[in-house]
């Protein structure tokens, strides 16, 4: 059975950003995720953790100014100090958190500039070394351009052959299935091959980006799926309710309780 977090940016919106822990864990999810913390105190955050029994299973490192449009920065040649500076100050989150799992974001760039390119593998290298040091492993997650117009790191096969040639052992893929089926399809196949660099799963509806009950993708074949393969990870639960995050929690019931 796989090990569900709540992501807390998209899940539980009816309440206040700190509320939505009480509310996940009520809901019986035993993990979270969310996009970024740094607008509250890494104590408020751990405190409401450890209030609630919660893991924390992954969050972002900073993306830049996300309400200029900014999604990361790792492939802006010229923002790599700001970015390193942005790492220490999520391993201080980490640390608070016990947060093993971290998510390095691209930025937009175009995917076939030598220099974008050049730029996105030296501060992932960086970044995995830096974030291995503290004993956390970073993830790289393919987005689809549709969602994120522009998103640098917008193709599996790219990531894939990154994490391969730089060979480091904490740095692994984030692989949001509902990303992948926008993108390429043939999620099964994809699981099945790339599970040994699989640091985080996401799951959603397709197209929509609801519950994961409907539309597409065989969710129930998925889940299995990945129990088939032995993964022993988080999924990531990164969709936006269709109604209120309660009432479309019925997929769920069979997996409500199991410890993260
Ligand atoms: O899929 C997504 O959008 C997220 O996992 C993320 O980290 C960036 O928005
Ligand atoms: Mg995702």
């Amino acid at each position: 059975m796989p090990k569900f977090a709540a992501n807390l940016s998209m899940m539980f919106t009816e309440w206040s950003f700190l509320d939505r822990f009480a509310a996940a864990a009520d809901a019986g999810f035993a993990a979270v995720e969310f996009l970024f913390p740094y607008e509250y105190s890494a104590d408020a955050i751990a405190a409401q953790l450890q209030r609630h029994g919660l893991t924390q299973a992954l969050f972002n490192l900073p993306p830049g100014d996300w309400g200029k449009g900014e999604r990361g920065m790792a492939a802006l040649p010229s923002r790599l100090s700001e970015l390193q500076a942005g790492v220490e100050t999520a391993l201080i989150y980490a640390e608070a958190t016990g947060c093993r799992r971290l998510h390095l974001m691209a930025g937009i760039a175009p995917a076939d500039d030598a220099k974008a390119r050049a730029a996105y593998r030296e501060a992932v290298a960086w970044t995995a070394g830096r974030v291995g040091e503290a004993g956390r492993t970073l993830v790289l997650e393919p987005i689809n351009g549709r969602d994120m117009p522009g998103y640098f790191l917008n193709d599996f096969a790219y990531a894939e052959a990154l994490i391969t040639e730089l060979a480091l052992p904490n740095l692994r893929l984030q692989f949001d299935i509902y990303h992948r089926a926008i993108m390429h399809g043939d999620v099964t196949m994809a699981l099945r091959r790339l599970m040994p660099m699989i640091g985080h799963i996401q799951i959603a509806s397709v197209p929509s980006r609801h519950e994961p009950d409907a539309e597409e993708v065989n969710y129930p074949f998925l889940l299995a799926e990945l129990d088939r393969l032995g993964y022993d990870g988080f999924v990531g639960c990164e969709y936006r309710p269709a109604g209120h995050t309660v009432d479309g929690l019925g997929w769920f019931k069979p997996h409500r309780g199991i410890l993260a």
